[in-house]
């Protein structure tokens, strides 16, 4: 790699063109024996490390942000080694990732639109494991301000389908300014809103049933504090 701090020299190829700038779609990042790992791995950890929200459930690993700074934990291993290979593409403009979120949706479950707001470098990175998903991408309110109240499906714009072993790398305005979510359905129909179509190997009109997905989200906290300041040691 020659320079690893340049996202643009390595990922150029696999930025969807079709969106707003930016997404990086990866098929295959991952080999299926680093998948049934990874799943391996999450589902090894005890129960209280799961928090169940309405529609998912999740893990948080590397601390809790917060506005003050996150009070930072180390990555498990076999979480560092892949949150390393992500930061070292330069996903992170050389920075390293130093949180996972670990989400779980089950076939039906999804994750209301919404923006990962300012805690985090404005990137986020996601591996995805066990099954593909469809996730859609909406205008902001205040860019759609009019009369006519404006509804999710008029805010709506495009929609990815993100595949198990990908990866996806959000940044930008698609990061900073255009919502996400994940519609609570157990089948996906594809249209032809679905812009990646073309690195996938799927077509428009397929219909793909949905298993059990969980999801890493690998970014970068820049806020956070150590714990010994927070002990009043020196
Ligand atoms: O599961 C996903 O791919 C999306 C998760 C997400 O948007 C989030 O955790 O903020
Ligand atoms: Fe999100």
């Amino acid at each position: 790699m020659a320079n690893p701090c340049n996202i643009a020299t390595d990922l150029e190829k696999f930025i969807v063109k079709e969106a707003p700038p930016t997404i990086y779609y990866i098929p295959n990042f991952i080999t299926e024996t680093e998948e049934e790992y990874l799943l391996q791995q999450v589902y090894r950890a005890p129960k209280p490390k799961w928090t169940q929200l309405s529609g998912r459930r999740l893990q948080n690993w590397g601390g809790l942000p917060n506005p003050k700074g996150m009070l930072t934990e180390k990555l498990p291993d076999w979480l560092l080694k892949y949150t390393e290979k992500i930061s070292a593409l330069g996903a992170f403009a050389g920075k390293a990732a130093n949180h996972v979120l670990v989400n779980e949706y089950k076939p039906g479950e999804g994750i209301m639109p919404h923006v990962d707001g300012p805690l985090y470098h404005p990137t986020v990175t996601t591996i995805s494991l066990g099954s593909h998903t469809v996730l859609d991408f909406y205008k902001p309110v205040c860019e759609t301000q009019s009369e006519v109240p404006q509804t999710e499906k008029s805010r709506y714009i495009l929609s990815l389908l993100v595949q198990r072993k990908s990866l996806l790398i959000l940044q930008d305005d698609m990061y900073k300014c255009y919502l996400h979510g994940i519609q609570g359905v157990s089948e996906d129909i594809l249209s032809e809103h679905v812009v990646n179509l073309s690195s996938t190997g799927a077509h428009v009109g397929n219909t793909l049933p949905r298993s059990t997905r969980v999801s890493l989200t690998i970014r970068h906290v820049p806020k956070v504090v150590r714990a010994n300041l927070l002990l009043g040691k020196k």
